[in-house]
């Protein structure tokens, strides 16, 4: 017997009138089904391909709604993808979001990777839609191709992989990016935006501070133990900042400690100038702009909360300090009633309740010179989690700025510089001007004896205004019983 065999033309002949009976009975049917029944079958359908295919999928689209805004979740899966597509093959670099300077690798359109998490596959796959075609309207510059990523995993692990896992990509994905990003030091006053910033790269780091050894590892430990209590608040309820004030003379390195703090921490800096803020409802507004994993700073506290619209001078000590103090409240309470400036407790307010609901970790630091001119509102324990005093170069502190500057770490004028700095107040700031050299020549030991000269000097003065201040003291007595006897 023979079978008969088709020849390709006639295979394909068949396999199109196929189709075209196909589309022709489904076209039918969508014109004449009643939409009752169509829907039925509709969502017959789909439960069945979802009974059949096993697989979840997620999509993160890189724009969300029709004013097309960036979508976070998609930046911060690029990010974590970044590092954990171990297996994609086809990589693409592109420069970091806000960060200049450094390339970053993210899976290649249509490129696929596998990930593990406590045991379970998943899979990535990153891909791109063009944009729909305008209407109406007619640009030069085609729209850029819309990407996503998509994660594909197994129906049966879903609780686990919508929670567990997805936390744990945007918990990987916001570290990696803070590594990534250049940090910024925002300041306000500029613009009406509020907020303008430039990029913060300051050297200061805890190591090059000039301080008690102890003291530098107990501020450290406060603070990454800070950065790492995200449950511990949470268990509390508390919200998850922490107040510092930083008090001592100037130039003992109250700013520089800041910059350090950043920059162990990798957080943004808010430089709050109060004296720039128009009301309270201006600072709220400021305040709640910043973004977590920062801190707030608000320098010279003392002079900023006086508002008299102009800052004070520093050098400018109070004639009658008990005068002054008075009249700083009565200014104060002037603005308060008016509302028309920054008061106390419009900053008191923010910092106890509306702070509370800005998430994220965020440190505020409040610098003064002269603690006890603080109002105790600012200062009671609770609100400034921390107290911080910088206070004059001690030799510990010495022998840093000596490695700092002069790379020394012993020397044989290192002893006269221990005698002296003991009996004298020297800044830090003041002792570092002496290290650094102020030409070519001048070497190591020039610098050094630059600074033994200026310990010299200054102890000679204390010891003149000492005998001074004795002197008028004598006076005083010896004139006191003869206006008695004159009376
Ligand atoms: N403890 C310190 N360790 C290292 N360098 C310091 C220290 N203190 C001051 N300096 C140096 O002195 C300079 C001035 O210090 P800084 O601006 O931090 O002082 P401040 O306490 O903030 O002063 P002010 O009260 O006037 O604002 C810094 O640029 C830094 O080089
Ligand atoms: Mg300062």
């Amino acid at each position: 017997m023979m079978i008969p065999v088709r020849s390709m033309p006639e295979t394909w002949g068949a396999v199109g009138s196929a189709v075209v009976t196909f589309i022709f009975f489904w076209d039918m049917f969508r014109r004449y089904c009643p939409p009752e029944l169509r829907r039925y079958l509709e969502k017959c359908t789909t439960r069945l391909s979802g009974f059949l295919n096993p697989y979840i999928q997620i999509s993160i689209h890189e724009y969300t709604g029709s004013h097309l805004r960036p979508h976070e979740a998609y930046n911060i899966v690029e990010a974590y993808l970044s590092v954990n597509s171990t297996d994609a093959k086809r990589l693409k670099a592109e420069m970091a979001k806000e960060n200049d300077n450094k390339l970053m690798l993210s899976m290649d359109e249509y490129e696929k990777t596998t990930d593990e998490f406590n045991g379970v596959q998943v899979k990535w796959i990153s891909g791109k839609v063009s944009p729909p075609p305008r209407t109406g309207s007619f640009s030069y510059y085609p729209e850029p191709d819309r990407r996503y990523y998509k994660l594909k995993f197994h129906k049966g692990y879903k609780k686990m992989i919508t929670e567990a896992y997805l936390e744990h990509v945007i918990t990987r994905g916001r570290e990696i990016q803070a590594r990534n990003r250049q940090r910024k030091l925002y300041t306000n006053g500029h613009s009406k935006s509020y907020w303008s910033h430039i990029v913060f790269e300051h050297p200061a780091r805890f190591e090059t501070l000039a301080m008690e050894p102890e003291k530098k590892e107990e501020i450290m430990d406060d603070l990454l133990t800070f950065t790492k209590s995200k449950d511990y608040y949470a268990r509390i309820g508390k919200a998850w900042k922490r107040g510092y004030l930083l008090y001592g003379p100037p130039g003992t390195g109250k700013s520089t400690m800041i910059a350090a703090m950043a920059n162990l921490l990798d957080y943004d800096v808010y430089d709050l100038e109060l004296t720039s803020v128009k009301d309270n409802t201006e600072l709220r507004k400021l305040l709640t702009e910043t973004t977590a994993k920062s801190i707030i700073v608000i320098e010279d506290i003392d002079c900023s909360l006086d508002l008299t619209g102009q800052r004070k001078k520093k050098e400018e000590k109070p004639a009658d300090e008990k005068t002054e103090k008075v009249e700083k409240r009565s200014s104060r309470k002037e603005k308060e009633e008016s509302g028309s400036k920054v008061t106390l407790s419009g900053l008191l307010n923010f910092i106890d309740g509306l702070w509370s609901a800005c998430a994220g970790e965020r440190l505020i630091v409040f610098t003064t010179n002269y603690v006890d001119k603080l109002d105790p509102a600012l200062t009671r324990r609770g609100r400034m989690d921390k107290h911080i005093e910088l206070s004059y170069c001690k030799y510990e502190g010495f022998k840093v700025l000596a490695k700092n500057y002069l790379e020394l770490e012993a020397h044989p004028l290192f002893q006269s510089v221990e005698e002296l700095i003991q009996q004298v107040q020297i800044t830090p700031a003041d002792v570092a001007e002496n290290l650094m050299p102020k030409s070519a020549k001048e070497g190591p030991e020039q610098c050094l004896r630059n600074l033994i000269c200026t310990l010299e000097e200054t102890k000679n003065k204390e010891i003149t205004k000492c005998s001074e201040a004795k002197d008028t003291e004598t006076n005083k007595d010896a004139a006191a019983p003869q206006e008695m006897h004159t009376m």
